[in-house]
């Protein structure tokens, strides 16, 4: 998948990989320069005759080489930047697009959180680890060959040196790794959970505040967070001691070479002025084998952090969405419904939230949904507009299966008002237009009048064009939900669902909502899931659920003398009510 995204950066690709050679190039090729130098300097006091021109010849050829090794590591960076910020880009849409085809059902397997956490974090590891291959992926093994060829040749002698320091450097390295990777691999699991608390946080500050809840919502944060804290500090520790362990062992290194060059030179003259450039270049290569050990451990650690990030973009992006529609041309249904002996689990949950439950509504019938709290009303309504599909049993519209109508049959026919009004920032209009697109100022009016929307639309100042903050803050909850009603009848639906969805309502703002549905929506199958008997008092039917099974059917009259069930709860309502 990232290769693939890579791929289409061919151009900028092979740029970095030719200005990573041109740096490596610049690197390798400075030391002999500095040994040539050297050994100019070493042979001096015998004749200088042209020596100081020769050394200032050599100097312009070492200035020339860092120049170019400049060039090739800002081109480098410009490139690799450009890389790894377009293919995280492209990750990031790309993971988008698959998100916004997942069933909610894919969401809540998910969960929000875990999601948001992916989309940033995750593809910032991306994006971090591919510009550290393309700044330093080719470079630290051809720097580590490169230098660790020339330094045997410069200083043949001294071979065992180097082979020594390697090994030490690399078990250093090696030793690292294994202490920081499970605190690598604890790192986003911990992200997700610090990200969700956060968000639960904050989107409920009210009740936070309300129900002083600051302290234990900061405890819970800070038990994640200190968890956070105590992965980063092990990193920390074991970062702490790799660096000085690293100097230690060059220090050793670069002592011994000149312990070694300082005897050869005491038992031969001669070897002086031959090696004592030698040892200068000889240090470089081993500071260059250095840098390319530690660099490659460095990319292993985003590697490993890398590789797990790009684990999880790959899951979210392969997921077979569990939830497809048939490609068959959109039609024209009736705002029929039928469930037939449906059953439904909620994912991950074994006992049925639903029992066997078959009813049907004619088009046009205005339908109640009662029942105690976590009887199931809300389940059966998010079945109808497909949110789930059912673990048993069939749900119709208009006699056919959901299952083999199209995504643009069931949109232009259900609307679904939920219990909780949820706004988008932006503009009233915007916000409405999710209901209907290309919705005119004539039909929001005509949808706001319904709602009992329009009273408040029409005092400001700016109408449908008004802000709406995040969330709908600046707004009541019975104005959220008014427009929330809109924005499910703009559409003019066969079939609408209000899931609780009046319950911010005055008594009497509920009663104009209701008689205008009447009114204006005659056509219309009206679903009310409701808390009270009375917004339902007048629905052609009333389905009774009490966990899980449909007990009752039948409109109020009939109810009340044959459902014990729905008694009971007339009967405590009116008792409040007295
Ligand atoms: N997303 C979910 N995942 C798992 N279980 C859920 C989910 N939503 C609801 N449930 C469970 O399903 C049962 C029925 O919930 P549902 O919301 O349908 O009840 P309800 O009758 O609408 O309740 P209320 O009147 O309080 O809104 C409850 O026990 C609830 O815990």
């Amino acid at each position: 998948m990232v290769l693939k995204a890579i791929g289409k950066y061919k151009l900028l690709v092979t740029a970095a990989l030719l200005t990573m050679l041109l740096q490596v190039g610049a690197a390798l090729w400075q030391p002999s320069y500095m040994k040539k130098i050297l050994s100019v300097m070493a042979n001096m006091s015998l004749s200088t005759n042209g020596k100081v021109d020769k050394i200032s010849d050599y100097g312009v050829a070492l200035i020339g080489i860092a120049i170019i090794g400049l060039v090739g590591s800002i081109l480098n960076t410009v490139t690799a930047a450009k890389i790894s910020q377009a293919v995280s880009a492209d990750l990031r849409e790309m993971t988008f697009r698959k998100i916004q085809t997942f069933s909610y059902e894919d969401i809540e397997k998910y969960k929000s959180e875990n999601l948001v956490v992916r989309m940033t974090n995750d593809i910032n590891q991306i994006q971090m680890l591919l510009m550290m291959i393309f700044q330093v992926l080719i470079r630290v093994p051809l720097l580590f060959v490169g230098a660790f060829i020339l330094s045997i040749i410069t200083m043949p002698r001294l071979w065992w040196i180097i082979v020594v320091m390697v090994i030490l450097i690399m078990l250093v390295t090696g030793f690292s790794m294994k202490l920081m990777g499970p605190h690598f691999m604890a790192f986003q699991k911990l992200m997700d959970r610090i990200n969700g608390i956060a968000k639960d946080n904050l989107r409920g500050a009210r009740v936070v505040k309300s129900f002083v809840q600051e302290k234990s919502q900061a405890a819970k944060f800070n038990k994640e967070s200190d968890e956070l804290m105590g992965h980063n500090l092990a990193v920390g520790y074991a970062f702490s001691t790799m660096i000085p362990a690293f100097t230690i062992i060059s220090q050793l290194a670069i002592f011994v070479a000149i312990l070694l060059v300082s005897t050869f030179i005491t038992k031969s003259a001669s070897y002086a002025q031959d090696q004592l450039g030698g040892i200068m270049s000889f240090i470089q290569y081993m500071m260059q084998i250095m840098f390319a050990i530690i660099m490659g451990g460095m990319m292993s650690m985003f590697a490993s952090r890398g590789l797990v990030s790009m684990g999880r973009i790959r899951e979210i992006n392969d997921t077979q969405v569990s939830m497809t529609f048939d490609d068959v041309a959109d039609e024209t249904l009736d705002g029929s419904v039928e469930f037939d002996h449906v059953s439904f689990s909620y994912p991950n949950d074994d006992a049925p939230t639903l029992k066997d439950i078959s009813f049907k509504i004619k088009p046009g019938q205005m339908v109640g949904v009662v029942g105690a709290t976590g009887a199931g009303k809300s389940t059966l309504a998010q079945l109808i507009p497909r949110l789930f599909d059912p673990t048993d049993g069939t749900v119709k519209v208009g006699d056919k299966d959901l299952k083999h109508v199209s995504k643009g049959t069931l949109k232009k026919t259900v609307s679904i008002v939920l219990q909780k009004a949820i706004l988008f920032s932006g503009t009233i209009a915007g916000n409405l237009k999710q209901g209907k697109p290309d919705a005119t100022e004539e039909e929001m009016n005509r949808a706001a009048k319904i709602a009992q929307a329009a009273e408040f639309i029409d005092r400001l100042p700016d109408r449908y064009d008004a802000e709406v903050e995040e969330r709908g803050n600046n707004f009541s909850g019975g104005q959220k939900q008014r427009m929330s009603i809109t924005r499910g009848v703009i559409k003019q639906p066969k079939i609408l669902i209000l899931d609780d969805s009046t319950s911010a309502l005055d008594a009497r703002s509920e009663k104009l909502v209701q008689d205008a549905f009447n009114r204006e929506l005659n056509d219309t199958t009206t679903i009310i899931i409701a808390q009270k008997i009375s917004s339902v008092v007048h629905a052609d039917t009333i389905l009774v659920l009490d966990e899980g099974h449909l007990v009752a059917q039948g409109n109020h009259k009939e109810l009340v003398a044959t459902s014990d069930v729905y008694r009971q709860i007339y009967d405590t309502q009116k008792a409040k009510e007295a």
